[in-house]
């Protein structure tokens, strides 16, 4: 594998759940396959999961790690390509790229969206230019149009709990405070359409429908007890408005999971990427039950990374 930006990255959808699955069963295994290969990890943007998670991932294959904030503990970098560097950006990032791809065999890259400007933002130029300017392979930790390892590990988690043929999997809009990135919700969409043991239903309010690029033929509802009912998985996420691009225009609590929610489903189970505002987005009750399945799914992310990491270096020896 030589970039893994998004599904399409994966020659086999089904062969990297397995391969995945396959590492959680006996990680120990694995020590030797980055044997004196070094992962760099660059985050414009906070994290914990996938922060934590990947270098877990990384020791689980012998791979050394390097960490960095960019954000806040690199020079402040220019993106624009010929611009006259008078600013307060030290740094390009063709430079910046190439010269941290000469310490790492593997890069991670995390940039969300700016959350301004569409356009600017479903280019995903940081990544790509990550991609055109380092030479070793690139894993998107998350950028502003998708979040692949988030997918991945929902996937493995949703064939771990159900041997369904089909399952009917709700990817429903939550309420929050603020303006979320879109990247977690199409990433999500994408993975679940190229399962062939998903069904997938996305609801949320008018205004805030996904781009067809992601979502596919995935039915499409805004009444969300309808979608909820008789579901196996109910994702939840908050998304802003894509009609207003980036904006809070639904604040209506009735979309919240709860309790009552969950009853139309079918003793399905609660998912979330975390980290989740408790009582906003989903109930206590609903996040502290049974059937909810918030950390399974992150502790799944250290074995989607796992997978990922994996496939790059077998393609690299
Ligand atoms: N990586 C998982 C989610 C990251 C991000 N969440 C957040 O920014 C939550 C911040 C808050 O709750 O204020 C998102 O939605 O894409
Ligand atoms: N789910 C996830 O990506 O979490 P972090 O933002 O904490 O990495």
């Amino acid at each position: 594998m030589e970039k893994f930006l998004s599904v399409n990255d994966v020659q086999d959808v089904n062969e990297i759940v397995q391969s995945a699955l396959k590492i959680k069963a006996n990680p120990e295994a694995y020590g030797d396959v980055g044997k004196n290969k070094m992962l760099g990890l660059l985050f414009f943007n906070p994290s914990l999961r996938t922060r934590l998670s990947t270098q877990r991932a990384a020791r689980h294959l012998g791979m050394d790690v390097m960490v960095m904030n960019i954000d806040k503990d690199g020079w402040k970098i220019e993106t624009e390509d010929g611009v006259v560097m008078d600013s307060d950006k030290a740094e390009h990032l063709k430079d910046a790229a190439a010269v941290i791809s000469q310490y790492c065999d593997i890069i991670g890259v995390r940039s969300f969206p700016s959350l301004q400007n569409k356009e600017e933002d479903y280019a995903d130029s940081i990544m790509k230019d990550f991609v055109k300017y380092a030479k070793s392979p690139i894993v998107s930790l998350e950028s502003a149009t998708r979040h692949p390892l988030q997918s991945l590990a929902d996937l493995v988690t949703i064939r771990e709990n159900s041997d369904k043929p089909k399952k009917k999997v709700v990817l429903t809009w939550a309420p929050h405070p603020r303006a979320l990135p879109q990247a977690v919700p199409n990433s999500f969409a994408e993975w679940m359409n190229t399962a062939d043991d998903v069904e997938l239903i996305i609801t949320a309010p008018e205004g805030y429908e996904l781009d067809p690029e992601f979502t596919g033929n995935a039915k499409f509802t805004t009444n969300q007890d309808e979608a909820l009912k008789d579901a196996d998985f109910v994702y939840a996420k908050n998304w802003s408005s894509t009609t207003e691009y980036g904006k809070v225009v639904c604040k209506d609590n009735s979309w919240q999971i709860t309790e009552e929610k969950m009853a139309l489903t079918d003793n399905g189970k609660f998912m979330h990427c975390l980290p989740i505002r408790r009582n906003v987005v989903a109930s206590d009750a609903v996040l502290d039950s049974e059937n909810s399945l918030i950390l399974e799914e992150a502790n799944n992310r250290t074995f989607a990374a796992a997978a990922v990491l994996n496939a790059m270096l077998e393609k690299e020896d």
